[in-house]
């Protein structure tokens, strides 16, 4: 049977009010008082997840004004929720939105922006609906049914590493090689429908030749797409002002949690000022490392070399230790090329040139908490004496201003930096530290831990999505977008994903640890010094590893009360092996005792929900104003300091893809998608409340130590809400606000 939309409105309106008199019946005025948010329950319940058929399950769930209703028979043309988001996104009104500014106040209805709004708004609460009904019959259900260990071994493999089976190269670190049913999202399960159907019309080369609604789609991204190139060369007068002007009126609307805003709205977007708050408040707030003495020494003989005089003062005076790097002098390696001089290019077949760079930025870190940039040396090639390297015309924080906007060599160094930082974020960081990472470690517990495990059920509500959503980014993703829009080859891509993953050090990414490497405080006591007063991510981080901590020691004490229980359980001992040799993680800790075990699970918490939400839910703010943080440079880097220095705006607008439709377009389409807000019941904070809701019945002596846990671990959340308020606002006036690691906004999981 099939309906229309105007049919399955009503009826998916009425499931949800019934699911949600449902979820109130539950609630028992007489016991403390759960939680007001809760938005969803989280059934960790053993007896739920074992040996119950779909429709049992279903009856233990379901509302039980339901449960006599025809409605439970699953009719695949109402349910069928691509179906009904397609249909949704049909009824948009193609009205040409390219010219539709931010509404200000109210939404407007009959507009195209009130339109969009209200049908998100919509098709958000169908989705919440039919997510929950979903779980419900377990069609696509969020715990997977119970399956023996023998049986999981068959469904979860690991892809052949470091090579394939014919003897080639693996393109990626070790994955799993299908998707079992439980874990299967559509590409439509997982993004915004009609941010979807944007992404793919642009991977078509925006050259769609359906009829109807690709069709329509296509008039008004074109008109987008010419209006965002400009149709002109650089060549023909186009100024950075341009756009400016036309970021502040053509964003796409809000989805993320900056509400649609982007750096490009800040008159001093491209100042020394911003480009060093990314450093510590950024789209990747994790890589800025002290400088050591040789990259002291390479600065200093850099100074030197190009008639720097001012500087070398400096560096014979300055404290050594207020000295940091981002250092992407280990590019070309990482990108399996052995010439430290190979200029790093690619030109995708029937696309246009584009240049990566190795970029080595030096800072300072002063008392007060302002850092800033000192020296860039724009492509690292083996050694300082063949590289091209520039200093700021700004020695301190505090000096004028009032050339910065002009000083074109210095702005496209920053350029290069952003270039850099870019791949190694997105590349490395986000998708091989953050999703890859985490999926090895899945793979390898779920072929070596029982479902009714302990590590195995506290691990599981983290894994939401992320085989499904990880599966997209290596067969679309990274050979559809990302390939077109570096500045290296796709074998060079993979090569750098893989150095990344091989040169992980799961131990030494432990929240404090890294602190530690990096040579920050890791304590909130040493954090607390003024000089970190712009480092939220620092302090804000270390908070919530703390407070994962104590729930994941708390959590698995009432399983595991002795370091010998845990040095005895086979299973535990399993997965450490199979992490370590079929996942090729080496650096993966034994789990002999349960401080051990207690950090390697309080990690893969931390990778799975704030480590990626951090580096996740920031694309829009930075990268879709494109030139910003673009992913290449679109004209070859200038290889002597003669040549920079010569450098005007005409040079930056050419190295920028600001006449490359297709390029622009992926490169900021990607990131809004990216960036969409996670919905209120997929937040860590929910994720707490629901499980202490579900355990708060419970009579049994380990059942009242999940809820006591589980109800510190809300409580301590709900702390670190003020907490983080506190550290944002306690940055210096003008910061952008960081709320990024806000426990109602953090996922619980990878799940986009
Ligand atoms: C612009 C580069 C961003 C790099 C992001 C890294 C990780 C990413 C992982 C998965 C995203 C998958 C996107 C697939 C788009 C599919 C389009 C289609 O189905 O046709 O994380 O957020
Ligand atoms: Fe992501």
């Amino acid at each position: 049977m099939s309906r229309n939309l105007a049919e399955s409105i009503p009826l998916v309106n009425r499931l949800f009010a019934l699911l949600e008199s449902y979820w109130q019946q539950q609630l028992d005025p007489a016991l403390p008082t759960p939680p007001a948010e809760i938005k969803a329950i989280v059934p960790t319940q053993q007896s739920i997840l074992k040996h119950l058929s779909e429709r049992e399950y279903l009856k233990q769930l379901a509302p039980k004004s339901v449960k006599d209703a025809s409605l439970l028979s699953f009719d695949p043309g109402v349910f069928d929720n691509e179906l009904l988001k397609l249909k949704l996104y049909s009824t948009v009104d193609p009205k040409d939105p390219s010219h539709a500014k931010e509404p200000e106040g109210d939404i407007v209805e009959g507009t195209y922006m009130g339109t969009q709004i209200a049908l998100t708004q919509a098709y958000a609460k169908i989705e919440q609906t039919f997510s929950a009904l979903f779980d419900v019959l377990g069609i696509e259900p969020t715990l997977p049914r119970y399956i023996q260990l023998e049986e999981q071994k068959k469904l979860y493999n690991y892809s052949a590493y470091p090579k394939n089976a014919d003897g080639t190269p693996a393109q990626y670190p070790p994955h799993l090689q299908t998707i079992p049913p439980e874990h299967s999202y559509t590409p439509f399960g997982i993004f915004n429908a009609i941010g979807l159907i944007e992404t793919q019309v642009i991977l078509k080369k925006i050259t769609p030749t359906e009829d109807g609604l690709v069709g329509k789609t296509k008039e008004w991204l074109l008109e987008k797409a010419r209006a965002a190139a400009f149709g002109g060369d650089p060549e023909k007068g186009i100024k950075i002002q341009d756009v400016v002007d036309y970021n502040k009126y053509h964003r796409k609307f809000g989805t993320d949690i900056s509400n649609g805003g982007n750096i490009g709205l800040l008159d001093d977007w491209y100042s020394d000022r911003r480009f060093a708050d990314q450093q510590f408040t950024g789209v990747n707030p994790t890589t800025i490392t002290k400088a050591s003495p040789a990259w002291i020494a390479d600065f200093t003989k850099a100074a030197k070399d190009g008639g720097y005089n001012k500087w070398l003062d400096f560096f014979a005076k300055v404290d050594k230790s207020s000295l940091f790097v981002q250092d992407g002098s280990y590019f070309r390696k990482a990108f399996g090329i052995s010439n430290p001089e190979q200029v790093l290019h690619h030109k995708q077949p029937g696309s246009d040139d584009n240049w990566c760079v190795g970029a080595v930025t030096l800072f300072q870190l002063h008392d007060d908490g302002k850092l800033h940039p000192i020296a860039i040396c724009i492509d690292h090639k083996g050694s300082m004496e063949k590289s091209t390297t520039i200093f700021n015309i700004r020695m301190t924080p505090y000096d004028s201003t009032a050339g910065e906007k002009e000083d074109w060599p210095w702005r496209y160094a920053k350029t290069a930096s952003q270039v850099t930082d870019w791949m190694r974020h997105e590349l490395a960081v986000h998708l091989t530290l953050s999703h890859l990472v985490e999926e090895s470690i899945i793979v390898a517990i779920n072929r070596t831990i029982p479902m009714d495990h302990p590590l195995y059920r506290l691990l599981l509500p983290h894994w939401y999505k992320t085989l499904s959503l990880n599966a997209a980014a290596r067969a679309s993703l990274v050979p559809q977008v990302v390939a077109d829009i570096v500045g290296v080859t796709p074998d060079q891509a993979y090569s750098f994903i893989r150095d990344a993953y091989d040169t992980y050090d799961f131990v030494g990414s432990y929240v404090p640890n890294d602190l530690n490497r990096r040579g920050f405080p890791n304590t909130q006591e040493g954090l607390s010094h003024t000089r970190y007063k712009n480092y939220p991510y620092a302090k804000n981080m270390l908070a919530l590893w703390h407070v994962l901590r104590n729930y994941v020691n708390s959590m698995l004490r009432i399983s595991f009360p002795t370091d010998e229980s845990i040095a005895n359980d086979k299973y535990i001992q399993d997965f450490v092996k199979e992490v370590k040799t079929a996942g090729f993680m080496p650096s993966f800790p034994e789990l002999k005792t349960l401080d051990a075990l207690v950090d390697a699970v309080t990690m893969c918490i931390h990778i799975a929900s704030p480590y990626h939400s951090a580096v996740n839910y920031l694309q829009n703010f930075y990268q879709v104003f494109v030139v910003s943080k673009p992913p290449c440079l679109c004209k070859e880097p200038p290889t002597t300091i003669g040549q920079l220095r010569q450098f005007n705006e005409s040079d930056l607008v050419a190295s920028l893809p600001i006449n490359r439709q297709r390029q622009w377009l992926l490169a900021a389409q990607l990131p809004w998608l990216l960036s969409f807000k996670v919905d209120d019941e997929r937040s860590l904070l929910n994720y707490a409340a629901s499980q202490w809701n579900v355990y708060r019945y419970k009579k049994g002596a380990n059942e009242l130590k999940v809820k006591e846990a589980s109800q510190k671990l809300y409580e301590d959340l709900q702390g670190l809400q003020r907490v983080f308020f506190h550290n944002s606002t306690g940055m210096d006036k003008g910061s952008i606000p960081y709320m990024v690691l806000d426990p109602g906004l953090t996922a619980v999981s990878i799940l986009i």
